[in-house]
């Protein structure tokens, strides 16, 4: 099953449908404790909890509440803890009583040396960046790196929307996020700022979500099992051919890079169209490269775009492509010619994938992408009524109705020119193996994010090391052992 994230709303919704659970405290009391229990384990890690030293920052809603009840069991447990009220006349009245019946003190400013500050500031009820006396208590704290403390959040880093990711300046940055029942929006659209996510039962009900409330994420075992390998009875036509269209005889680097990451993403055959297909064949000697699409053969799936110009004769042969009844993904050059001439996949009936950065984006839409990414992706896949592919290091993958799968590359090595030539034959590749276009972009966009990191092991890379990654990545997602 998908990872799931949903809008405060959804969450909400599926809080209200717990009834006494949410009336008589459970929730929260559950919520509390896995917060409490992750400190607890981080400092156990850290050399364990007697008389470590905790730091609360409570806010006016139930994220501080969450955060002063899960103060308590710490102080149970021996660790030193302080609270500070942002809002002291609203703060949860429950929490604070408990916390201070366990032993919490509440400061004025929070003490040096703290090993962990948890932020209750506020959860998914936060709206905008940290207020003041917030942001300087957050603006004070030496970086953990510099031996300051780990930032634990409950539900969500303050500062971050909850639904569209958007990170406010100022926002807090934290090193472990706590969610509770079910993975927010936020989580995934700003998972940077997240750090690591971790979710804790409470015992509500969150499957009754709305599509339009839902943003899903594969598991990397999800991809590995849907990843084309050959069948005893398949060859090198029956696997599904990609087509590639790309670069030029002067610049022949998009062309190379596309073909030779469709060759690697499956088995079967890549077909090449364009000037540069003598340079193609030299370094991928298996691609059937020719000069026109008379002479191209059978396909079954077009990738078109990255560096193929935008003259005539190139939006000619995109045409060509596009009205034809095959899956085709679109990139680049293509992208600039499609923003032109909408025509081109307006009545367009058969799978179209586009895959825009964001400022392709802006030329297909006619505005800018905006910080509410996933809302943007959406409405252009509807108004276009085709697969849209939002690159960046969260990539969304919208489909015409409505349904969205994102990608966090977990690192950004992958920003280096001719990634996403790289990211094309991939995702043209897996079109033609027969995949959804949804899934074949998210698809290639995890093998893709996996490559970089595989690749850079800590140092740049470019757009070659990538795609000379991309195998072992696949081989990493479909679990096999390559020693
Ligand atoms: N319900 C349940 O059972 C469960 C709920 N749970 C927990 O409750 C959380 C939601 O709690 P919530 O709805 O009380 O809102 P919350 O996020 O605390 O903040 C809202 C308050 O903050 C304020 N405020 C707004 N923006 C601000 C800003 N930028 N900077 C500073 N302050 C700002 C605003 O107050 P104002 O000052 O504007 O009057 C408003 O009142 C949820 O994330 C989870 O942690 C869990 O325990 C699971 C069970
Ligand atoms: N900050 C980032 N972190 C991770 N991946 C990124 C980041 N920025 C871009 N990428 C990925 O790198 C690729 C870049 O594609 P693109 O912008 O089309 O580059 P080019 O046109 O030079 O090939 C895409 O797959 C994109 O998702
Ligand atoms: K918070």
């Amino acid at each position: 099953m998908p990872i799931r994230h949903l809008t405060a709303d959804a969450v909400r919704a599926a809080e209200h449908a717990a009834g006494d659970l949410l009336a008589n405290g459970t929730l929260m009391r559950r919520a509390s404790r896995g917060v409490a229990s992750v400190v607890i384990e981080e400092l156990r890690r850290t050399g364990g909890c007697y008389g470590r030293r905790v730091g609360i920052v409570v806010g006016a809603g139930d994220n501080g509440g969450d955060a002063l009840y899960a103060g308590a069991v710490l102080a149970r447990r021996g660790v030193a803890c302080v609270a500070l009220l942002l809002a002291p006349e609203k703060a949860h009245a429950g929490g604070l009583e408990g916390f201070r019946r366990a032993g919490g003190h509440v400061v004025g400013d929070l003490p040096d040396a703290l090993d962990v500050v948890i932020d209750g500031v506020v959860g998914i009820g936060g709206r905008g960046p940290l207020r003041p006396a917030a942001a300087a208590v957050f603006g004070a704290l030496t970086p953990p790196e510099d031996g300051g403390p780990i930032i634990v959040a409950v539900d969500l880093p303050s500062g971050v929307d909850a639904d569209t990711g958007e990170v406010h300046d100022p926002a807090v940055r934290a090193d472990i996020t706590v969610t509770f029942g079910v993975r927010r929006n936020v989580h995934l659209l700003a998972a940077p700022q997240c750090g690591r996510v971790r979710l804790v039962d409470i015992g509500i009900d969150t499957t009754g979500a709305a599509e339009a409330d839902t943003l899903w994420t594969l598991t990397d075992a999800e991809v590995g099992r849907m990843w084309p390998v050959p069948g005893p009875a398949d060859d090198k036509y029956s696997q599904g051919v990609v087509g590639v269209i790309a670069g030029s005889a002067r610049y022949p680097g998009a062309a190379i890079l596309a073909s030779g990451a469709a060759v690697a993403a499956t088995s079967g055959m890549t077909r090449f169209i364009g000037s540069a297909a003598e340079e193609v064949v030299s370094h991928h000697p298996e691609v059937v490269a020719v000069h026109t699409h008379a002479d191209a053969g059978r396909v079954q799936a077009w990738a078109v775009g990255p560096g193929m110009g935008t003259d005539d004769d190139a939006l000619a042969l995109l045409r060509d492509i596009l009205a034809t009844d095959l899956p085709v993904l679109v990139d680049a050059d293509g992208l600039t010619m499609v923003a032109a001439h909408p025509d081109l996949v307006a009545d367009r009936a058969a799978p179209t994938l586009l895959t825009p950065h964001a400022g392709e984006f802006a030329r297909l839409a006619g505005s800018e992408v905006g910080p509410d990414r996933l809302t943007a992706v959406r409405e252009l896949a509807h108004r276009w009524q085709v697969t849209v592919l939002l690159k960046g290091r969260i990539t969304l993958i919208a489909d015409p109705t409505g349904a969205v799968l994102g990608n966090d590359a977990g690192a950004s090595w992958a920003s280096t020119a001719g990634a996403g030539d790289v990211l094309s034959g991939m995702a043209g590749s897996l079109l033609a193996a027969g995949l959804s276009p949804q899934l074949a972009g998210a698809a290639a966009a995890r093998a893709h994010a996996h490559a970089a990191v595989l690749a850079a092991r800590g140092a740049p890379i470019g757009a070659s090391d990538l795609l000379a990654a991309v195998r072992p990545a696949i081989r990493e997602l479909r679990g096999v052992d390559a020693s």
